[in-house]
């Protein structure tokens, strides 16, 4: 005989693709029953219009059916009433009432990429270097906090991607197994975001406030170039993060580079390390083309007293890759490019949780 908990059982594996929890955690599962072969079940979405509808519904009747003894799984789809929604938000945000969610006590470590300059690649490197730490199964979450300039949807192929919104809660869309939050989700069509300090400010907190990251492993932040507004708001909401300053080797940036890395500090983030972009383009003949020179990566390494994370050539598929949405970890990882990423994505894995290093607050008495 089939039961009702065997139903219930089956249901504990399906993920909502959204939120990244089962659906029986999730309080989504409403009635269940079983009359002989035929199993129904009622599914609450959390909104109407839950854009994981359908993915949801059919993971249901997958599941449902493949309980041995059920011939015949009906799903009944319908939503949670405004209490229900209520009630799972406040679960999800862990009774945090509105405030950041990645505090001195999170495990969660955090990675402020940074540039002294525009255009040196920090966009392009950051969303590579998510979806590679993605692909090594940790739990990985990307704020484009470029407002201005932001990029990242279109590098991760997302360019249309459009949160869902839960009560005050924001669902971050996933890319490549990262979710992904970027001001280019809410402005419409090419608009020009010219917005002056307090809004970057609420813009930066609300996208640490109020979208559901969960217990990820590692935040990646992808700053605008230079020591600006977000910058300084980023250092002040979130001081225990590590920066990461990419720079080009051409020695004329190595100064500007060297300042963001100084910024940071003065709000007491720590400079992890400096990836030089652009390096030296392999020829065929075996010569190297250094199109914006050499030694960049460690004159800044050097002024700011840490180590070169890594050093990426010049490469056509990683630009293509970023054009076309597809990261070339993905798909090319033996690109040399590639390969200079996925070392830094090693590093990092390789340093665990969160609070290694860091004071706990703690006192003996
Ligand atoms: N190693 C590389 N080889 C070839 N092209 C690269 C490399 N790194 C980045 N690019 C290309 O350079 C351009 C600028 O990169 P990206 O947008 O990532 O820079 P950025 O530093 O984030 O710029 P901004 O901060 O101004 O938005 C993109 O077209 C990108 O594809």
């Amino acid at each position: 005989m089939t039961s009702e908990a065997a139903v219930r059982e089956a249901l504990t594996r399906v993920i909502d693709p959204e939120i990244r929890r089962p659906i029986t955690e999730l309080d989504m599962v409403g009635d269940v029953t079983v009359d002989g072969g035929r199993a129904s079940v009622t599914i609450k979405l959390t909104i109407v219009g839950c854009p994981a509808a359908d993915r949801i519904e059919s993971d249901v009747r997958e599941a449902v059916a493949s309980v041995p003894g059920v011939s015949e799984a009906l799903v009944d789809v319908t939503v949670m009433t405004p209490t229900e929604r209520r009630a799972l938000t406040e679960r999800l945000q862990g009774g945090r009432q509105r405030t950041v969610q990645f505090g001195p006590d999170s495990l969660t470590r955090i990675y402020a990429i940074t540039s002294g300059k525009g255009g040196v690649g920090k966009s392009t490197l950051t969303a590579n270097l998510a979806v590679a730490l993605a692909g090594r199964g940790l739990k990985v979450g990307l704020v484009d906090a470029d407002v201005f300039g932001f990029s990242i949807p279109g590098i991760l192929g997302i360019p249309d991607a459009k949160p869902t919104r839960v009560g005050d809660m924001i669902l971050p869309p996933i890319a490549h197994g990262v979710k992904v939050i970027s001001i280019g989700m809410f402005v419409e069509g090419s608009t020009a975001v010219s917005w002056r300090g307090p809004m970057l400010h609420r813009t930066i907190q609300q996208f640490l406030t109020d979208v559901f990251f969960g217990d990820i492993d590692v935040l990646l932040l992808d700053l605008p170039p230079g020591t600006g507004d977000v910058a300084i708001s980023v250092g002040q909401l979130l001081p225990q993060a590590d920066v990461i300053v990419v720079t080009t080797p051409q020695a004329a940036a190595a100064e500007v580079a060297e300042r963001s890395g100084l910024a940071a500090r003065q709000t007491g983030q720590k400079v992890f390390g400096v990836i030089e972009n652009m390096a030296g383009l392999p020829q065929p003949d075996g010569s190297v083309l250094e199109l914006f020179g050499s030694g960049g990566g460690a004159e800044v390494a050097a002024r700011l007293g840490v180590d070169v994370l890594a050093s990426i050539p010049l490469s056509m598929a990683l630009r293509e890759g970023g054009d076309a949405g597809m990261p070339v970890v993905l798909s090319h990882p033996d690109n040399p490019a590639a390969a200079a990423i996925d070392a830094v994505a090693t590093l990092i894995a390789g340093r665990g949780h969160g609070l290694a290093g860091r004071k706990l607050g703690l006192t003996v008495t």
